[in-house]
């Protein structure tokens, strides 16, 4: 089996996040749920929740579903690298996404959401793609969509091709010829605690001119927006960004919007990938103003580095759990 799946931009200004169509109960309900590589529950807003913490989102009621059947006794709880919260109960019932169908997918109803969540209006929760590891599910984990479909997988892989300012592509089971030029280049992943963890073998500012080949662990995660690496990293491009500053009260680096910005290369083994400077003209600060957020930010509170959407746009990529597990990336 194979599916395809659009991931779509929450908001047409900024890549601040994708959401993807799926299906769950019988009769089908529809909800956006965000894909991230980054975690590995499958959680969503449901009927479960006080109404207040609900602002336009597309719920789950698994009492409409007639193949729901709930999980006794099982609880999950988590809370995210922005501080964003969720917690609840738990069911079991068919999942479909882009064509793929998994019956009994474990499905992780919210009763509570943190406030970041009830103003994110446009995601009705997430699917974790991370090694199922990562589930907080208690007292027994739960499998991973992904990990529950692989068997019945062509392959066991799953691509991202996102895109800027544009709807891209979830691809399970199949790798798509036609979504990338060249060769794939496959680096070995490290799935221990549960992230997609690879080393990349550097970067340079602008173009790969001044390459510095100093190794860079990080995850590569859709689920998040920006990039996140070292402090060093950070001076050596922002030093070339005129009226950049480190904003305590932005919370990271800002420059004004007008100012040129060097386009951002890492290396993935001996391949090079771009970031072109319109993805770290992220955003401005607030609606119509001068001073611009970048795209490039420091990992230095994180304890981890991230391969957010600002880089993963800039490359079509292969999540391989074959066993050992890989990541490939590939020009497009
Ligand atoms: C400081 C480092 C960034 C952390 C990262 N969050 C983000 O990147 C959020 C995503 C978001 C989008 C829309 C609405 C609300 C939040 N964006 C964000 O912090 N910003 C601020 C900077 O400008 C860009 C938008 C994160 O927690 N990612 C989670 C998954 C998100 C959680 C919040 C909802 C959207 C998905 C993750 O799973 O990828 C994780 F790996 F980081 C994680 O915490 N795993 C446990």
């Amino acid at each position: 089996a194979t599916g395809s799946a659009p991931a779509v931009p929450i908001d047409e200004r900024f890549d601040i996040a994708y959401v993807t169509p799926v299906t769950i109960g019988t009769p089908p309900q529809t909800l956006m749920l965000d894909f991230d590589t980054g975690s590995s529950d499958l959680w969503v807003f449901s009927s479960h929740m006080p109404p207040f913490q609900v602002r336009g989102q597309e719920i789950y009621t698994p009492d409409e579903s007639s193949t729901a059947r709930l999980l006794e006794g099982h609880t999950w709880s988590i809370m995210y690298g922005d501080g964003s919260a969720s917690r609840g109960n738990v069911y079991v019932d068919t999942f479909a996404v882009g064509g793929l169908t998994v019956l009994n997918q474990a499905v992780q109803t919210a009763q509570q959401v943190s406030a970041s969540f009830t103003s994110a209006t446009n995601i009705d929760g997430l699917v974790g793609l991370g090694f199922s590891t990562l589930n907080t599910v208690r007292p027994e984990s739960q499998l991973t969509f992904f990990d529950n479909a692989k068997a019945s997988l062509d392959n066991p892989v799953f691509t991202a091709d996102l895109k800027y300012m544009a709807a891209g592509t979830y691809d399970f089971g199949f790798i798509d010829r036609a979504k990338y030029t060249g060769e794939i280049t496959y680096v070995p992943i490290d799935p221990d605690p549960g992230y997609w963890i690879f080393t990349s073998s550097g970067y340079a500012v602008g173009a790969s001119s001044n390459f510095s080949a100093t190794p860079i662990i990080g995850i590569a995660d859709t689920g998040t927006s920006l990039v996140y690496l070292p402090t060093a990293v950070l001076t050596a491009y922002y030093r070339q960004v005129q009226g950049a500053t480190n904003s305590r009260s932005y919370g990271g680096y800002v420059f004004p919007c007008d100012s040129a910005l060097p386009s951002f290369t890492f290396g993935v083994g001996e391949e090079r990938f771009t970031i072109p400077a319109s993805y770290i003209r992220y955003a401005p600060v607030t609606e119509g103003s001068a001073t611009c957020f970048g795209g490039l930010q420091s990992s230095s509170e994180l304890g981890i580095n991230i391969w957010g959407d600002v880089a993963l746009k800039a490359a079509f990529v292969v999540f391989d759990s074959r066993s050992p597990p890989r990541i490939g990336w590939a020009k497009k």
